[in-house]
This record gives C-alpha cells, sequence and structure tokens, in this order.
C-alpha cells in the first residue's frame, strides 16, 4: 500500500499493492498496522459502509458534526466516481479548499477523509457500488451538509446538470456561507 497525503492536511490517497496471475488479482483492501503508519496516526474504524448507485447519482456534501464526526476510507469497487473531500477545519491550512479524484474499480484508488471534512461523490459509470469504513458510528441528528453547487467551492462536478440525480434532503444544503456566517 502506498499513501500520497493530497494538498489538503491529513488527507491521503492510497493505492493497494495488486498481486496479479493467471487466475486474477489479490490485494489487502485495508492493513490496520500498514494504515496507521502510512497516514502516521491510529484510526479505529468500526463500521463498514455501502451503496450503489447509477450514473449521475451525487450524494453529498456530507459530514457528521461534533463528537460525532467521522473519518472515513472510501473506495469503489464496481464502476467509477469523482470523489470529492473539502475541508471545513477553520484551522487547517486548507480550509474551505477541496480535492477531487477519480476512484474506480479499475484504479483501486482508495481516499482518507478525515474527521472535520465534508464528502462527496458522482457517479460517472452505468452504475457504480461505493464501499467505506467510517471511525464513528452513524448518528443522524448530528448529519450536515453543504450544497453540492456552493459558489464559493465552486466544484466541477464533470456531469451535465440535466444529468444529475441528488436526494430531496441535500437539494437543500445550506451553503458555506450560510454555515459558518
Ligand atoms: C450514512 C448512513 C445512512 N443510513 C441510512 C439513513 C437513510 O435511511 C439511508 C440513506 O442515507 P443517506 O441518504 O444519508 O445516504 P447517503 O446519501 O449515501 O449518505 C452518505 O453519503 C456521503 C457520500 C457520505 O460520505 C456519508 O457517509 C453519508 O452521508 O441509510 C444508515 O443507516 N447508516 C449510515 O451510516
Amino acid at each position: 500500500m502506498e499513501a500520497i497525503e493530497t494538498i489538503l492536511k491529513d488527507c491521503y490517497v492510497l493505492e493497494p499493492n495488486v498481486f496479479g496471475d493467471e487466475r486474477g488479482y489479490f490485494l489487502e483492501s485495508y492493513n490496520k498496522k500498514q494504515f496507521d503508519a502510512l497516514i502516521g496516526k491510529e484510526v479505529n474504524f468500526i463500521q463498514d459502509n455501502e451503496s450503489f448507485s447509477s450514473q449521475g447519482v451525487l450524494r453529498g456534501l456530507h459530514f457528521q458534526s461534533g463528537e460525532h464526526a467521522q473519518a472515513k476510507l472510501v473506495r469503489v469497487t464496481q464502476g467509477k466516481v469523482l470523489d470529492v473531500a473539502v475541508d471545513l477545519r477553520t484551522n487547517s491550512p486548507s480550509f474551505l479548499k477541496h480535492i477531487s479524484v477519480e476512484l474506480s474499480s479499475e484504479n483501486k484508488k482508495q481516499l482518507f477523509v478525515p474527521r472535520g471534512f465534508a464528502h462527496g461523490f458522482i457517479v460517472l459509470s452505468e452504475t457504480a457500488v461505493f464501499n467505506y469504513k467510517v471511525d464513528n458510528w452513524y448518528n443522524k441528528a448530528s448529519e450536515g451538509g453543504i450544497i453540492y453547487n456552493d459558489k464559493t467551492l465552486n466544484i466541477d462536478w464533470v456531469l451535465d446538470k440535466e444529468l444529475l440525480t441528488i436526494s430531496e434532503k441535500d437539494k437543500v444544503l445550506p451553503t458555506v456561507k450560510e454555515l459558518f456566517e
């Protein structure tokens, strides 16, 4: 496994070692000892999640606030998504900066999204299976988010607006300005 820190402090792209042979391939998708050493801190994941979406589905931008904040280790096991992480830590040198990275079953890349970030993705392939680990329990009452087309963040979601499918909940998420005013 290799880890490259992104322009967002503490946010890493990880690439597993893939062992291919005539049967196919093997990889360790998560190894606590290696992962903690690569990112330089201990992260105790306690819940695995999976979502399935069709092309144009945009989930996010979401976070859980306060003591319920979640760090996430995300990957795609079928299809391709554009994954987006936004640093919402007001004391961070990368506050309100974001990164976008293509995660796919082909490139097998993973993204570590620390606590204090908003996270979302849009499905670029016909369908996608999105798998991720979180280090804190789901807590509906602490859920927050930022509207996907926020003007301050100005995220390029690649697909045309008319192709997007967004939940009713996500359509009414606040802007950055509303969140931090
Ligand atoms: C996140 C979550 C959801 N749920 C239930 C709540 C709803 O009845 C249903 C769908 O939830 P939601 O519409 O919030 O699912 P997503 O839009 O995929 O939310 C996720 O999308 C972005 C990409 C994220 O990074 C978060 O992990 C998460 O917010 O699953 C649970 O039971 N447990 C959970 O941990």
